[in-house]
This record gives structure tokens, C-alpha cells and sequence, in this order.
């Protein structure tokens, strides 16, 4: 793990940036690129060095922005059609698919995923742009027949106003994406707090969203390392809707500071999601499940398996074959293409690994693969680890743990297993695996999760709604509903029509 001088690595890493004019570390306030009175430091997780320093907002950076952009919200949403909106998204897409390699390369030099992850993200980010630059124009009302004679009543879909945005690190152009694409079709501006660990991104996507043609004070983004500056977004009046990715206890904080205004609030929160493999599945596929959704960005999903529950009579035939495929994975820095596991995002993540580890370990589970971190100051590693003989008493049971750690429990039926499952305050995504149809759809129903993958690990597309209960937050994303987050229906009723 990291043999290579960081110095170097940076340079060459930013040299091969075909448009170096992505690369911005300034605040983007009322259409014009701002300094502020101070910075912060953006460190690069497979080095542990600074990649670059960016300014860092204050309240008053916060209240210049959301003026600006209550400003030029209505006149936006007055001058503009869903068509026109839709003709600015699609645009604003395909810049972003055309500086692809740039945008991937710094995503994956500030959030240390690898390159062709970052790549699949910018894509994935960019679906979201697509979908919703086609549902602006599809944003109906109804018509509705009134129970009073000579009266229509018909409704109208309305931007709700200004949004606050505040996102995670572990995807920082797709979070972003999928909230503020449906923003703009539906009208809205937004102001964005990026994640401190990773604001290059969403910068440079900034910087393509004003060549694409959307209105500059549309678009307002705040980095700072102030975290009361950006409570601003969640108190501020003008404010109409805050939508934040991110964990559960920061979620539950800003939605009480948003109710003294009452504002729209989306919460898309953690998670510690089943992944129940049961004795009649294929296991090979539920390795392959396994492996992309357990170490995609280094087990830093929201959807990640956090807890695998396998039937005790494959358990072990399982946990072999997942250890031959871990043990295959090169840790590594993120740009280098023979890496095929990265760094995690900081040093309090690789620890938050290691006490999942130590815990297990000291109640009496098994290391099968991995359990170490890498050297201190040469990178934030943290070995793909897979450990057996895990018990519901551990950490492991209940916290999310969000790095590279597998944790194989054994189950012996299929109520016992839901039971275990279902066993916590979180339900954003749960797995399973099972080649009985009847099976298929009863566990479906019986997961307490707003996602199910059945058969598979991959469950995120621009097309399917993202969400999740109990305390996972509520709200859904991309789909057919992901617009009515940032819209309300208005009635009107026409009376004594004489028809
Ligand atoms: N459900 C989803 O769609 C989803 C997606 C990605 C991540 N997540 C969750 O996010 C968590 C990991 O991300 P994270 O560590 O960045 O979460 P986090 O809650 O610490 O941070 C998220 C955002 O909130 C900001 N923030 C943090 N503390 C704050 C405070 N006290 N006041 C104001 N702002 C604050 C951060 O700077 C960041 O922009 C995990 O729990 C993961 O499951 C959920
Ligand atoms: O980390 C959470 C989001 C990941 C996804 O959209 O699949």
C-alpha cells in the first residue's frame, strides 16, 4: 500500500487534466467566483497530502447567496418553460460527459475512489441530469371533476423556491446531481453546501452547469469549514426546502432547526443494510452481489451490505468463495489502474474500521481476509477484510460501518433472519439472495427497507426512486416522484363557468 512520492503524484495527476480551468477552489455567490477571508484544506486520502486549498464561506457568504438566488428564482422560473428548462440539463449533461476524464480525476484525487469508479460516478451523476432534463417537460397537473355544478378545478405543479442543498463525500458529484437536476427542471434555484472533503467536484460541475447556459444565480455554492455558517440554509426564511444526504444525526439536527419556518425538508440518511443469502441461492451470484455492493467506494455507500446473513448449511461455502474474490482485491492509490481498492476518506474512517474490527475480534469472531490498516502516513487503508463467526452482541450487529469490512452471520430460517434484519432503527437498502419466486416476494415485503435488491446488488438508477424509512430519512430521489421534492401542487378552482 502507497509506495510513490505524493508530490509527484499530484502533479502528474493534474497535468493530465485536459481543461485545467475545472480545478476551482473559490465560492461561487451571486454568479460571480468569490474569495472569501479564508480557506481550507482539501487533503488527497491515498497520500494524506494537500491537494489544494478552497475558500471558506461565513454566514454573511450564506445570506448574500440565498438572497441572490430568491432573486432570480421567480424571474427563472417566469422566463423559462420545462422545454427550456430541459434544453439547459441536457446541455449542462453533455459538457459534463465531455470533460468525463476530468471530472473523474479529481473526484477520485479528493475522495480517493478509484478512477474507474469515478468515472462510473460522473456517469451515474450525469443520469440524473438526463432524466430529469426530460420529466421538466412532463411536470403535469390534473383536472378534476368538481363536486359543485359550473366549476373546474384544475392543479399546477410550482417551484417550492429557494433550496438548500447539503451533501456527502462518498459520491460527490451524484449527490449533488441528483438533487439540484430536479431543482432546476422544476424551477427552483438552489444554494449548495458541498461536503468539506470533497469541493473540487462540485465546483467544476458548477463552472460546466454556467457554459451550459443555466442562470448563474441559479446555481450558488458555499464551501466552508464552518459548519454554523451553513446552518443558515436549514434557519434562513427565504429558504423554502432543504434536502441533505448524510447521517442520520446531522439529519435529525437540521430538520428541528427547519421547522421554525416550516420548510420542505428531504432527508436521505445511513443505513445498515441486510444482505441474506438463503441455502437455495445461487451463490455465486451472491458473491458477485456481495463484492460490488460491500466494496464500491471502499464499503462507503449509503447502500452498502453492512451485516451479510448467510443460512448456516452454505455458510461456509460462501464465506470461501467471498474470500477468494476479496483476497484478489490490490489495495492501492486511486489513479494507479492496477488498484482495484482504495483509500477510505479520512484517518477517523480507517478507525471507525479497525474498533469494528477490534470489537468483533475480542467477542470472538474470526479474521477470514484482511483486518489491518495501512501504514500510518502513507495513505488511508484499510484492507478489504472478511470475518466469520459473527454474533448479534458485536458493533458490527448494529453500527454502520462504512469501509471494507464483511461481516458473515449464520441464520438458520427465514423468519429468524427477517427478525434480524429488521432489528434496527435504520431501512434505507436490504439484499437478498433466493431462487424461490415465493420466497422472493415475501422477504420483498417483509424487509422494513425503502430498496430491495433481489438477486443482485446493484439497486441505483436515475430511473428507480432512492430512499428510505424509519430512520433513514423520508423523501424520494430520481424517479417519477424525484421532482415532486422540489415542487407543490396548487389548485384552481373556476367557478360559475355558466356552461
Ligand atoms: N441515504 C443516502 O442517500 C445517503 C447517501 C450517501 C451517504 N449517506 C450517509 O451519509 C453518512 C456519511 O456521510 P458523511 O460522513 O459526509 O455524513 P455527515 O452527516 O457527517 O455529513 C454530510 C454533510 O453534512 C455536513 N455536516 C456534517 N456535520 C454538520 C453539522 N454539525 N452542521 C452542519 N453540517 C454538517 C457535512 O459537511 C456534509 O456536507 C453515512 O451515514 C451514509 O450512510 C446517505
Ligand atoms: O451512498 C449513497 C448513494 C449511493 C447510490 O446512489 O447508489
Amino acid at each position: 500500500m502507497g509506495s510513490y512520492d505524493p508530490s509527484h503524484y499530484h502533479r502528474d495527476a493534474l497535468s493530465k487534466l485536459s481543461d485545467s480551468s475545472l480545478l476551482i477552489g473559490d465560492a461561487f455567490i451571486d454568479g460571480v467566483w468569490q474569495k472569501t477571508d479564508n480557506t481550507f484544506e482539501v487533503i488527497e486520502p491515498s497520500t494524506e497530502t494537500v491537494l489544494g486549498q478552497v475558500q471558506s464561506c461565513d454566514t454573511q457568504h450564506f445570506q448574500n447567496a440565498i438572497q441572490s438566488a430568491n432573486k432570480a428564482q421567480s424571474e427563472y422560473f417566469k422566463s423559462t418553460t420545462g422545454h427550456t428548462r430541459g434544453a439547459f440539463l441536457k446541455k449542462w449533461a453533455s459538457l459534463i460527459l465531455e470533460n468525463k476524464r476530468d471530472i473523474a480525476t479529481i473526484l477520485s484525487l479528493e475522495n480517493g475512489k478509484l478512477i474507474s469508479e469515478a468515472e462510473g460516478e460522473v456517469v451515474y451523476a450525469t443520469s440524473f441530469i438526463s432524466w430529469f432534463a426530460e420529466e421538466a417537460t412532463r411536470c403535469y397537473g390534473v383536472t378534476i371533476p368538481s363536486s359543485t355544478p359550473n366549476t373546474q378545478v384544475t392543479t399546477v405543479k410550482e417551484p417550492v423556491g429557494v433550496c438548500g442543498i447539503i451533501t456527502p463525500w462518498n459520491f460527490p458529484a451524484a449527490m449533488i446531481t441528483r438533487k439540484i437536476a430536479p431543482a432546476f427542471a422544476a424551477g427552483c434555484a438552489v444554494v449548495i453546501k458541498p461536503p468539506r472533503e470533497t469541493p473540487y467536484t462540485c465546483l467544476a460541475l458548477t463552472k460546466l452547469a454556467v457554459d451550459a447556459g443555466i442562470p448563474p444565480k441559479i446555481i450558488q455554492v458555499c464551501p466552508t469549514k464552518n459548519r454554523e455558517a451553513s446552518l443558515e440554509l436549514a434557519t434562513n426564511p427565504l429558504v423554502k426546502k432543504i434536502s441533505f444526504t448524510g447521517s442520520t444525526g446531522v439529519g435529525k439536527m437540521l430538520a428541528k432547526l427547519a421547522t421554525d419556518t416550516l420548510k420542505r425538508v428531504s432527508l436521505e440518511l445511513g443505513g445498515n443494510a441486510p444482505f441474506i443469502v438463503f441455502e437455495d441461492a445461487n451463490l455465486d451470484l451472491a458473491v458477485e452481489g456481495a463484492m460490488f455492493c460491500k466494496f464500491r467506494c471502499s464499503g462507503q455507500t449509503c447502500v452498502c451490505a453492512n451485516r451479510l446473513y448467510v443460512q448456516r448449511s452454505v455458510a461456509e461455502e460462501f464465506t470461501q468463495k467471498l474470500v477468494a474474490k476479496v483476497s484478489q482485491l490490490k489495495t492501492g492509490p486511486s489513479l494507479v489502474s492496477t488498484t482495484t481498492q482504495g483509500p477510505l476518506v479520512n484517518k477517523a474512517a480507517v478507525n471507525k474500521v479497525q474498533e469494528h474490527v477490534d470489537d468483533a475480534l475480542a467477542k470472538g469472531a474470526k479474521i477470514e481476509a484482511g483486518g489491518k490498516p495501512g501504514a500510518p502516513g502513507q495513505g488511508y487503508f484499510f484492507q478489504p477484510t472478511v470475518l466469520s463467526s459473527v454474533t448479534n452482541d458485536m458493533i458490527v450487529a448494529k453500527d454502520e460501518t462504512f469501509g471494507p469490512l464483511a461481516p458473515v452471520f449464520t441464520f438458520d430460517t427465514e423468519d429468524e433472519v427477517i427478525q434480524l434484519a429488521n432489528d434496527t432503527e435504520f431501512g434505507l437498502a436490504g439484499y437478498f439472495f433466493s431462487r424461490d419466486i415465493n420466497r422472493a416476494m415475501r422477504v420483498a415485503a417483509r424487509l422494513q427497507v425503502g430498496m430491495v435488491g433481489v438477486n443482485t446488488g446493484k439497486i441505483s438508477a436515475a430511473e428507480t426512486p432512492f430512499g428510505g424509512v424509519k430512520e433513514s430519512g423520508y423523501g424520494r430521489e430520481g424517479s417519477l416522484y424525484g421532482m415532486d421534492e422540489y415542487t407543490y401542487t396548487k389548485s384552481v378552482t373556476v367557478g360559475n363557468l355558466d356552461i
